[in-house]
């Protein structure tokens, strides 16, 4: 039987929005609220270093207004560290950040980085918060997040979303699919995210083994065609979709 699938909305890009004027209108937190009613099932913010979009006093609203877990991605910087222990989210994915870069452009570097990783994984897990770490789909960077400690891997789709050639794109769906087998082989709750849309949400939902999709700037941008409210209903339809297709008991 293939597992539920939860659909965490990401907020930032409704504070991108808002920055734009340096006011208080969009609000990410009735933003978040919306997302709740229309069937999110938690809410993602990505607190950066440089507060391009969400703030501190959004995380701190977050916290006290929205009643679904907050999933709070952040570098591995004793900063963001600081807060996440300070606020103790229901969960926290660590996500590499430059500040040149226009969004994320890789995932995080378990391999390279294991030593300095060591202490945030650790620390923010003893808080009891859960703790998920945003990778490539490679084996490699799934057996190190292993050795890490960290229960969840959240596999970077932004490659496959990206590929304009369909070959391209079936190759990375299938790096996708592999590593989300690996994932399972070896203990891991797997995630996905980045860059997701109408288009490209099937293939990645009906992977029976991911439990849970992130999903922001997509549903941000629609919302100003459609609501947010509409937006959110018809990815959980397409994701709902993907995964009553998938046979129950498949491998992934
Ligand atoms: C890690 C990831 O893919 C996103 O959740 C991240 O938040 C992207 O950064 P921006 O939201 O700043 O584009
Ligand atoms: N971790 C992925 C996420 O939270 C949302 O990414 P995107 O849909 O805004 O690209």
């Amino acid at each position: 039987m293939s597992r539920q699938l939860r659909l965490g909305v990401n907020i930032d890009h409704v504070a991108t929005v808002r920055n734009a004027r340096g006011g208080a209108h969009p609000d990410p937190v009735r933003a978040a609220r919306l997302a709740i009613e229309a069937g999110a099932d938690g809410i993602t913010a990505h607190l950066r270093e440089d507060r391009r979009h969400i703030v501190d006093r959004d995380i701190d609203r977050l916290m006290a207004e929205i009643d679904r877990p907050l999933n709070l991605e952040m570098a591995a910087t004793g900063e963001m560290l600081g807060i996440a222990l300070r606020h103790k989210p229901h969960a926290a994915c660590l996500v590499p950040e430059k500040r040149t870069e226009v969004t994320t452009e890789g995932g995080l570097d378990v391999l390279g980085q294991y030593d300095q990783l060591v202490r945030p994984v650790g620390e923010l897990s003893a808080a009891g918060i859960r703790v998920s770490l945003f990778i490539d789909p490679e084996p490699a960077q799934l057996d190190a997040a292993r050795r890490l400690g960290a229960p969840v891997v959240e596999l970077h789709t932004g490659a496959y979303c990206d590929a304009v050639d369909p070959a391209e794109r079936d190759a990375e769906l299938a790096r996708i699919v592999r590593a989300a087998a690996h994932a399972e082989a070896i203990g891991l709750e797997c995630h996905a995210g980045h860059g997701l849309s109408y288009d490209t949400v099937g293939p990645v939902a009906a992977i029976p083994t991911i439990v849970e999709l992130n999903i922001g700037h997509f549903l941000i941008g629609e919302a100003i065609f459609v609501g947010l409210t509409n937006s959110i209903a018809r990815m959980r339809k397409a994701m709902e979709r993907a995964r009553s297709a998938t046979p129950a008991g498949s491998g992934a």
